[in-house]
């Protein structure tokens, strides 16, 4: 009997807001877009094992610059045009900066979390930590000379090392790490949570009370809830002991234990940023150190390009190094133009939720409404994007294309980039990001040749079909490639490098 509860209310709840809907609409057109069934809306227009930008690329063709969308009574926008996440999210912040999805955070706090990820990612902050990004480096390019066939696990892990080394001050030494199991799971679960149709609780919040054999991704969500609970407890416990009796590594989250009193934030909210930083600060570096190798082996003239770059500035006896990176234009290039490119094919952005009615260039937009920016249709505008969505590194470094600004020492830049989202709610870390992915490509591009695996039986090149996992910030199918030392002499220099650098490492233990 009382699992009709959630049915009834939910059928009370759709009249009212329907009728509701129409009198604060107050005359204003709705946004067009494509019509769905009576209650569940366009749930069935939803792919469930594909992405959603094909569908939201056919709808913009159809319909235009703004589409909404109904999933079970809850209004979506797509954005498809730039200058409307523009005037949205960022001219509208105070008001789209809501996430609306049953893993986000959802109390005022947020704005505390992200003068805390401001303060801790800030510029200066980072600088900091290069020595510990240069080592996770060199770990990195020490595991691709001894296994290049697990290339995928070692991007992983750098992605992993970086963040947990600077943020928690943690070693990553390979995947089986089981708090990073458990991250990787989060990631995942919480990925899955910002799809509009699944998780039925983020579409109407009720349903979290339903039983199990009803709403089964409740089951799944708790689950998840309680191990990511449980994982940032270890690593909090953890931290604290070694705080306790001096052997704490720096680490941004020490810093915040340390200096708590300047934020109004719990111990236990700022575990929740710092497992935020992981959750947000791996998937996305990692897809692009992916992207980058999949560009090499299309575009093998941008991977001579960039390697004689790298060649001229750095040479052959020593690896690239932070202070190379303001002379490494081509390399930002490949990295810069590797993101847009993946927003085209893999990526829609993290939905913004509207905490209040809206009008805007004549349109209604209802409180509640959940917004995506098509970053795929956005970055392939023609105007700004001549060939839109050809991988074309040139339109960072050619001053005939309209994207390109100098100076090189700066430019290309990751600052204020699409990619990187509108408004509050935009990463905190594009700073971090761009430094840690130019160091990390300067030297796979210095030490490594990528090239498509080749079939033993016809000596021909295997072409890739690369495919994406149906949710946003997808992870690309796994696919093959080579990654091939390009002489002795630079294998020997990360050998040593690993050596000598290992040995320093503070957060090795004596079994290593
Ligand atoms: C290629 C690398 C990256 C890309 C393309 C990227 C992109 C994004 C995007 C699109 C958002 C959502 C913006 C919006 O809602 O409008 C976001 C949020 C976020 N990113 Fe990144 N990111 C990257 C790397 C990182 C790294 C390395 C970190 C941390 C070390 C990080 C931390 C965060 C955090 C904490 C948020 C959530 C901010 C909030 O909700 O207030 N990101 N990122």
């Amino acid at each position: 009997m009382f699992f009709l509860f959630p049915f009834a209310g939910f059928a009370l709840w759709y009249i009212y807001s329907t009728f509701n809907y129409r009198s604060r609409r107050n005359g204003a057109t709705e946004i067009p877009g494509p019509k769905g069934l009576p209650i569940v809306g366009n749930v069935l227009d939803m792919p469930k094992d594909s992405q959603l930008i094909p569908v939201f690329n056919k709808w913009y063709r159809e319909y235009g610059d703004l589409v909404s969308f109904k999933i079970l009574g809850i209004n979506q926008v797509v954005l498809n045009i730039e200058k409307a996440a523009n005037d949205l999210f960022v001219q509208r912040g105070n008001s789209y900066s809501d996430r609306g999805a049953p893993t986000a955070i959802a109390d005022d706090t947020w704005r505390q979390h992200r003068k805390l990820l401001h303060t801790v990612l800030s510029a200066p902050a980072t600088v900091r930590y290069e020595p510990f990004i240069e080592l996770e480096t060199i770990y990195t390019l020490h595991d691709l000379l001894i296994s290049p066939e697990k290339f995928s696990d070692h991007l992983e892990r750098y992605a992993y090392g970086i963040v947990f080394r600077v943020g928690l001050g943690r070693r990553v030494q390979d995947l089986n790490d089981y708090v990073v199991q458990e991250s990787i799971m989060g990631v995942d679960e919480t990925l899955k949570a910002f799809r509009p149709d699944l998780f039925a609780c983020n579409i109407w919040p009720p349903l979290l009370h339903a039983p199990d054999w009803l709403v089964p991704s409740n089951k799944t969500l708790r689950r998840y809830l309680a191990r990511l609970e449980g994982s940032i407890d270890l690593v909090q416990s953890d931290l604290k002991a070694r705080i306790k009796n001096r052997s704490a590594p720096e680490s941004l989250q020490k810093w915040f234990l340390e200096h708590m009193h300047e934020f109004d934030l719990t111990e236990e909210h700022g575990a929740w940023v710092f497992q935020s930083l992981v959750g947000a600060g791996t998937r996305s570096p990692y897809n692009a150190m992916m992207q980058y190798t999949i560009n090499m082996m299309e575009h093998p003239e941008w991977q001579r390009k960039v390697q004689e770059e790298v060649d001229r500035v750095v040479g052959k006896d020593r690896l690239p190094s932070f202070e190379d990176l303001s002379n490494l234009p081509t390399v930002r290039a490949v990295i810069k133009e590797g993101i847009r490119y993946r927003s085209i094919v893999a990526e829609i952005g993290i939905p913004h939720k509207l905490d209040r009615d809206d009008f805007y260039e004549g349109y209604f937009i209802p409180k509640g409404t959940i917004l995506h920016a098509n970053y795929s249709a956005i970055l392939s505008d023609r105007e700004l994007y001549p060939d839109g969505p050809v991988y074309n590194p040139a339109r960072w470094l050619d001053p005939s294309y309209p994207t390109y600004k100098e100076p090189l020492t700066s430019y290309p830049s990751l600052q204020g980039f699409t990619s990187f989202g509108y408004g509050r709610r935009a990463c905190p870390a594009a700073n971090f990001t761009e430094r840690t992915l130019t160091v990390i490509v300067a030297r796979l591009a210095w030490a490594f040749n990528i090239r498509k695996k080749v079939d033993p039986t016809t000596k021909m090149e295997i072409p890739l079909d690369i495919k994406y996992e149906p949710t946003p910030n997808p992870k690309p199918l796994p696919f093959p490639a080579v990654f091939e030392v390009r002489d002795q002499e630079r294998a020997r220099v990360i050998k040593v490098e690993e050596a000598r650098e290992s040995a320093r490492d503070p957060l090795r233990t004596k079994k290593d």
